[in-house]
């Protein structure tokens, strides 16, 4: 779930896509690039790491110019190599870099049209390389360039890609294009700031990036929409899809997001505590003289839900877990020997606050188990006389396709079980999931800003429909088996 990130300033933007791009650190871990332009110069550098990594002194003081993008990844297509990190960078026609967030699900078929019929080069396993390469072909296609036309190329890539995606790009001579899958599967808010009686733009995947830059967030970017801001701060804005149910990924509020950040409208902070309030309320109707004692969040995204949780069934809400600083997010690591390792690397127990005593531990979401395996032994081995686990999401048992890297149903600890059989599987005394329509409530809110989402890992529907045999090649391509092979 990559971040991205693209400002239109007055003065050079690099220095403010690279802070943007810190408080987008937890969307993508594996690599980070920035590119701006400059008069007729396209300058990118981009590498694998961190964001503070990637960048120095040197590299920065090459990245000239007032409209500029940025990304940090996390792969969900091709290789973790560095010849994958974005933004990606085609020379014809005019000079474009793009950065993308999402994921395509057509991406093969659109390969061959784009080397058979575009005569375009895509040179890595890439599908952000293929859709940037759609977009420069539709965009060559147009006669002018101008707001118009890259519109037209917008239409064009919505014609012809499938999948979710949010994207920024750069085309010389021309700005800063930004545009949003029809659905709105990703998320993309636009930002506004006065600097000397001018106007500057800027468009990010969170509105964090927004605020710690003093953009004021004026809206989210339509499903389907287009922009463009030219290199003298003037915004143009069109519809470039026709209307399609917006069905934001709700993954993002359960796990993805930075809590302060604002989406399509909603909190996340607060939809995350009225996961925990549906949650609590669940968990007294099912068991009213419940016989716990703490209520102790898996740490980070779990507490806003945890606390409520608390509050709701009036019990002590507890730190029981400390997690290292230094370690990034496990889930969005590339492999599953990582992911397993960090766990124990990231989480150490307070033992007092386990120590006889019956605890309910909460995550946002339980996906492969790898976290809740671990913490629950943890739990035992610290001398919790009870163990419950309470997930704010519901089971995940079905692959996602659209940028987050779920691939494979049989790496998905709930895939084919029932709830009891998961509950033994983790080794806790009772295992408590939200329910899909508490989780779609709670993220909606009392105001019912969205109607629907792109739920597919939990209940199984793609709102862009899939062809036959589709998790069959991923599942070959993307397991964690398939990756170790690769890099074996
Ligand atoms: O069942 P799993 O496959 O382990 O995946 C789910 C876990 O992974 C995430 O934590 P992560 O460590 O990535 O980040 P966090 O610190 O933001 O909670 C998520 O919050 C769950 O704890
Ligand atoms: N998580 C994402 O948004 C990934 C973007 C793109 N599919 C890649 O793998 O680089
Ligand atoms: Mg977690």
């Amino acid at each position: 779930m990559c971040g991205i990130l693209g400002i239109v300033g007055h003065n050079d933007v690099a220095a403010q896509l690279y802070d943007g791009l810190t408080v987008l650190q937890h969307r993508g871990q594996d690599a980070a690039g920035i590119a701006t332009a400059n008069g007729s110069k396209l300058r990118v550098h981009k590498g694998n790491g961190l964001v503070s990594d990637v960048f120095d002194e040197n590299s920065m003081s090459l990245l000239e110019g007032r409209v500029g993008i940025a990304h940090c990844r996390y792969p969900t297509a091709g290789s973790e190599g560095s010849d994958e990190a974005q933004p990606f960078y085609v020379n014809s026609p005019f000079g474009i870099a793009l950065a993308h967030n999402g994921n395509l699900i057509n991406t093969d078929a659109l390969r061959n049209e784009v080397f058979e019929q575009d005569r375009r080069n895509v040179n890595t396993e890439s599908d952000s390389e293929v859709l940037l390469n759609v977009f420069a072909h539709e965009l060559d296609t147009q006669k002018a360039l101008n707001p118009e036309a890259a519109f037209r190329a917008i239409e064009g890539v919505h014609r012809r890609c499938v999948g979710g995606f949010a994207v920024v790009a750069t085309v010389l001579g021309l700005g800063l294009v930004a545009f949003r899958d029809p659905n709105g599967i990703r998320p993309l808010v636009l930002g506004k700031r006065n600097s000397g009686g001018q106007d500057e733009y800027a468009v990010a995947s969170e509105s964090v990036a927004l605020d710690l830059l003093g953009f004021e967030r004026v809206r989210d970017v339509r499903p389907g929409e287009g922009i463009v801001v030219t290199p003298r701060g003037e915004l143009f804005t069109r519809q470039c899809a026709e209307p399609r149910e917006h069905t934001p990924c709700i993954f993002e509020y359960v796990y993805f997001a930075r809590p302060d950040s604002m989406m399509d409208e909603v909190s996340v902070h607060k939809a995350r505590m009225r996961m925990g309030q549906k949650l609590g309320e669940k968990i007294l109707r099912l068991r009213p003289d419940h016989d716990i004692d703490t209520v102790i969040p898996i740490p980070d995204t779990s507490r806003d839900a945890a606390l409520e949780i608390a509050n709701v069934i009036g019990v002590k809400y507890r730190e029981g877990f400390i997690k290292n600083r230094y370690v990034g997010r496990t889930f969005i690591m590339p492999g599953q020997g990582e992911r397993a390792k960090s766990v124990r690397r990231k989480l150490n127990p307070i033992p007092l606050e386990f120590r006889n005593r019956v605890v309910l531990l909460v995550d946002d979401s339980i996906v492969r188990g790898t976290t809740s395996k671990q913490i629950v032994q943890m739990a035992r081995d610290a001398g919790a006389r009870k163990v419950y686990l309470a997930s704010a999401a519901p089971a995940v048992r079905y692959p996602n396709v659209y940028g987050i890297d779920m691939p494979s149903a049989e790496e998905l600890v709930a895939h084919g079980r029932t709830d009891e059989e998961v509950e033994k599987l983790l080794g806790v005394d009772w295992l408590i999931y939200q329910d899909l329509s508490d989780l779609e409530e709670a993220v909606s809110g009392p105001k019912q800003r969205i109607n629907h989402f792109d739920s597919s890992c939990f209940n199984g529907e793609y709102v862009t429909g899939i062809e036959p045999g589709y998790f069959e090649r991923i599942q070959q391509l993307r397991s964690d088996e398939a990756k170790k092979t690769r890099r074996a």
